[in-house]
């Protein structure tokens, strides 16, 4: 897997809306009902990165989550952070 120069990610950022690239990292920041819709959430997203292989730094605190995705075996940014990005778009626009 290739990693991905800043023209790149800046690109395809413009397809996530929220999303940001900072130390190393592509993120965003959610804010859900309570605790119990942020773990449903987090347990959705959780199978995914299983199902893809490629698993998130995340932090959460009651109803917030903040999500970072780099990939750590080549030290960068690559599809695989674009690509589970959009699958946990898709989890939380549907939730
Ligand atoms: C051994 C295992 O396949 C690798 O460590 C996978 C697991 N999940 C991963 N997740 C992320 N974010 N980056 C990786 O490079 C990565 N590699």
């Amino acid at each position: 897997m290739e990693k991905l120069n800043l023209t790149q990610i800046e690109t395809l950022l413009k397809n996530l809306d929220g999303w940001i690239y900072e130390n190393g990292s592509i993120s965003k920041s959610y804010v859900f009902k309570d605790f119990k819709e942020t773990f449903s959430v987090m347990t959705r997203i959780a199978f995914e990165a299983e199902q893809q292989n490629h698993h998130p730094l995340w932090e959460n605190v009651y109803n917030q989550l903040t999500i970072k995705l780099n990939t750590h075996d080549v030290g960068g940014i690559t599809q695989n952070d674009f690509d589970l990005a959009k699958r946990i778009e898709n989890i939380v626009n549907k939730k």
